[in-house]
């Protein structure tokens, strides 16, 4: 039986099953991705990082012609086995496990580009982890009806595509947020044609403190089920806030998520506004698995 040696790492509590597969010769079934990523049969994660190289895999022809630097790609599945376009604890805990691994070098105040499905993202090395440029952002997927088990009447909610796509509802109260049941996936009107991850959120009390935009989110994931933490779902939810709070609402925000706490930016570039997105990155413990 073949054996896969695998890492196990974290963001934030969103954890990921990562191996290495440099010349693109590990293809697994979407069948064999949902066991790694079982709790109680597999290894267990929300998600499934293969390390791959651009040039070995089909996917990374589109990131190698946006930026010829992109050497590898984060080949990402949720834990039903499905692709997903971008994750953004993921990036940072891939790039971790790049470095670590020494196929990357990452030296303070250095960048390298990552092919992802979404497109290539700039990483770069912080004190306290890495931030990655998750790239433009756009308003996108409407504003549909989100019924979620738990809450009482259905709320309006406001799609964000980041790379991937969100939907962002602000719910009234701390006790609203704590008790809304995300077990269930979280029923969409119109349904989002490829599916999408739904944040709800609610601000800190005072929302803004020195000059600084703070939120409390949970989160349904696309694939996945609740999770400790999304970070593309921070920067939705942060964006969908800032949207929503109008002009002279802060481009920084903190996001605080079961799992921990997430940096979020908005800033000017040539090509127009761009989110970044910062927090730690952790690998625990590593592994070998008959497959
Ligand atoms: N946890 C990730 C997002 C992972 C992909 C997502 N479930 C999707 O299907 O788009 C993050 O940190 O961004």
């Amino acid at each position: 039986m073949p054996e896969l040696h695998f890492t196990k790492g974290h963001g934030t509590g969103n954890d990921f099953v990562l191996f290495a597969d440099p010349d693109g010769l590990i293809d697994l079934t979407p069948e064999q991705l949902a066991a790694i990523a079982d709790r109680h049969f597999g290894v267990g994660g929300d998600g499934i990082i293969r390390a791959v190289r651009s040039r070995s895999l089909p996917d990374g022809a589109a990131a190698l012609a946006e930026d010829e630097s992109a050497e590898w790609f984060m080949d990402y599945h949720n834990a039903d086995g499905s692709p997903s376009e971008m994750c953004g604890n993921g990036i940072r805990v891939y790039a971790r496990f790049l470095v670590d691994n020494g196929l990357v070098e990452l030296g303070a105040g250095q960048t390298i580009a990552i092919g992802t499905r979404g497109g290539v993202r700039d990483v770069q090395g912080n004190s306290s982890g890495f931030q990655v440029d998750l790239g433009r952002w756009s308003l996108d997927g409407g504003e549909p009806l989100v019924r979620a088990k738990n809450l009482q009447v259905a709320r309006p909610g406001l799609g964000i595509n980041v790379g991937n796509p969100h939907v962002v509802v602000a719910l009234s109260s701390d006790a609203e947020l704590d008790s809304a049941d995300l077990t269930f996936i979280p029923v969409l009107e119109p349904e989002a044609p490829e599916g999408a991850n739904v944040e709800f959120v609610v601000p800190l009390d005072p929302m803004v403190k020195d000059g600084v935009g703070r939120i409390r989110m949970r989160v349904h994931e696309r694939g996945s089920g609740e999770t400790l933490s999304c970070g593309t779902g921070a920067a939705a939810a942060a964006l969908a806030t800032r949207h929503w709070a109008g002009p002279g609402a802060p481009n920084q925000w903190k996001v605080e998520v079961p799992g921990g706490t997430l940096g979020v930016r908005m800033w000017a570039a040539e090509d127009g506004e761009h989110v970044s997105l910062s927090g730690p990155a952790d690998l625990v413990f590593e592994g070998t698995l008959q497959i």
